[in-house]
């Protein structure tokens, strides 16, 4: 009983069944929690977007100085409290494990290419100092390094495969707390009190512009006990089933943002899943049941953690290689909620707002902003889905983008979302759009999905000019669909993975001839149609590489 001990806290925002904080506390003296605020995080590329939104990803930060706040209380009862510091993780944590003459630090498993890397000079650092470092997997129900094991050294590349593989996870740790051991000498170090968002340069933010969602362990545990309570939900709940544009009542349990940050933990929720099945009896099953999803998130886990350049198209074996349009302009509109679809733009600006969008709503957005109409590369939608979701996760954000762009996992390209009637099915009356975009809120229902077709004087009536107070569509939808279905199926037909110079090649000359045979459908174009897509083209010029990554 006499060596100082560190938990590290990075994800894994919690009390409950957290193996590295209780390992750090088993046999310490003293034990020092420790947050690294890193700079990278909060604000990973200031000027990815234009100044307007230079507050993106302000719901995410903001979760996560809630949940830090939370885990202090939560330390505070226990005897304990939260150490933040700041700055670049590696040197913070050098000086730290030396001055407080740390013998043991514990800190969650990560699979983040990012913070592989910054855990591995952390651990030679702690090796190099006699430091013993425990790092258990816990952010996950499995252990993606096990499951490629078991599955011959590769991971499963479809769902079925990887259930075959993946088996029953361990249970949460049972332990609860009354008292943590005393946070030992600082040696005179300064510590944060954990910053108000406008402090970390976010400026004046009015309260509108915040999310509901909220965060910490302690709400985590209040939306699973909530999400939980009517059983008979849970033993039938079946995804893809389920309202996208229900927002006053989520048609899913929103418990995204805590398993990120890892307010929840995974195995617990999953515990707490099956013991309702058990009281319930009859439920659904993966992958569409609760269950289902929570294996969905380790499928995606387990394939990026296994594969080489997995955020990427250039390089990733697992990624088909297509010609995708550079088209700024139409980025930006996508990104700012102004395609002129209303159903894609309010899901955008709820993303802007909340931080948080359904299933089906982000399979919407994400199939218009590639495969289904605008024919722009995957990692820019991931990117801005990245900055902008409070859950934004690199494996799953990753996978699903994969997913959606028809690049890995699935193929069934001349399936495409209709941004104007898939929406239209779950919401006749457009009370999602009304919400999100109150410039529509007194368009009749008859054109709240298509309000361009809406005569002038029903325009007027509404307040809602198309063209002048909320944007003409970017595409015609029924030509952008089948233009992308057939460039998708002319970049199939060349059977490209991979990344050699061949490819790159063999992509430019495809590329090539899409752009003559674009000019030869715009011959047949109505001049309505050309209209239109003269109307998005004026932002911004197509131009002519597309394979920009
Ligand atoms: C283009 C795109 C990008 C996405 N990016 C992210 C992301 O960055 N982070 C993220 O957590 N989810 C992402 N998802 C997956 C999914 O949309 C969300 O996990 C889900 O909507 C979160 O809401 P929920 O917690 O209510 O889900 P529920 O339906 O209640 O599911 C419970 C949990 O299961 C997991 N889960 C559910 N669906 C999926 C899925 N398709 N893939 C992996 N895990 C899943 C999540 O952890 C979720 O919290 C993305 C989906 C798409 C189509």
């Amino acid at each position: 009983m006499d060596s100082n001990a560190m938990v590290w806290f990075r994800k894994g925002l919690r009390i409950h069944d957290n193996p590295a904080l209780d390992l750090a506390r088993r046999g310490s003296k003293h034990l020092f929690p420790v947050f690294v605020l890193d700079p990278a995080y909060l604000d990973p590329d200031p000027s990815a977007f234009s100044p307007g939104s230079a507050r993106s990803g302000l719901n995410r930060i903001r979760f996560l100085l809630e949940s830090l706040s939370d885990l202090d209380s939560s330390l505070n009862k226990l005897g304990s409290r939260l150490l933040v510091l700041r700055g670049d993780p590696v040197p913070v944590l050098s000086r730290i494990l030396k001055d407080w003459n740390i013998g043991t630090l514990c800190f969650e498993f990560d699979t983040e290419p990012y913070s592989q890397a910054r855990d591995n000079q952390v651990k030679d650092f702690a090796s190099r100092f006699g430091i013993r470092v425990f790092s258990p997997v816990s952010h996950t129900l499995f252990n993606p390094a096990d499951i490629i094991e078991q599955n011959g050294g590769k991971p499963p590349l479809t769902y079925q495969a990887f259930v075959k593989v993946a088996g029953q996870p361990h249970p949460p740790l049972a332990e609860t707390y009354s008292c943590l051991p005393p946070i030992g000498d600082l040696h005179g170090y300064e510590l944060l009190d954990i910053p108000r968002i406008d402090e970390l340069g976010y400026g004046d933010i009015s309260q509108e512009e915040f999310s509901p969602i909220r965060g910490g362990e302690s709400e985590a545990l209040k939306r699973l006990k909530e999400s939980l309570k009517n059983k008979e939900w849970v033993a039938k709940f079946e995804k893809p089933k389920g309202d996208p544009s229900a927002f006053l009542k989520p048609a899913t349990t929103v418990l995204s943002p805590y398993l990120k940050f890892g307010c929840l933990s995974s195995r617990y929720f999953y515990q707490c899943l099956q013991n309702v099945y058990k009281a319930v009896g009859k439920h659904t099953s993966p992958p569409v049941s609760l269950v289902g999803q929570l294996l969905w998130r380790e499928f995606f886990y387990t394939v990026a953690f296994g594969t080489p350049h997995f955020d990427q198209m250039k390089g990733n074996k697992i990624c088909k290689q297509i010609p995708w349009n550079d088209n700024e302009g139409l980025l930006v509109a996508w990104r700012e909620g102004q395609t002129g679809y209303p159903w894609i733009d309010a899901i955008m600006i709820q993303l802007k707002k909340w931080g948080w969008m359904h299933h089906l709503a982000r399979h919407s957005v994400a199939c218009f902003l590639t495969r289904g109409d605008l024919f722009i590369h995957w990692e820019k939608g991931r990117d801005v889905f990245e900055r902008q979701l409070i859950d934004s996760d690199w494996a799953i954000n990753n996978g699903n983008w994969l997913w959606l762009s028809c690049s890995s996992f699935f193929y069934q390209y001349h399936r495409i979302y209709s941004p104007t009637t898939f929406g239209k099915k779950y919401d006749p009356d457009g009370k999602f759009i009304r919400h999100f975009l109150p410039v529509l809120k007194d368009m009749p229902k008859e054109y709240i999905y298509e309000p361009w077709s809406a005569p002038l004087s029903v325009q007027e009536k509404a307040k809602c000019i198309i063209g002048r107070d909320y944007p003409k569509p970017v595409v015609d939808h029924a030509i952008a669909s089948k233009e992308c279905k057939r460039r998708i199926g002319e970049a199939y037909a060349l059977k490209l993975s991979g990344d050699s110079t061949e490819i790159e090649e063999k992509l430019s000359g495809l590329q090539r001839k899409l752009e003559e045979d674009d000019k030869d459908i715009s011959k047949h174009m109505s001049l309505k149609q050309r209209r239109i897509a003269n109307n998005c083209l004026q932002e911004a010029e197509v131009k002519a590489d597309g394979v920009d990554h």
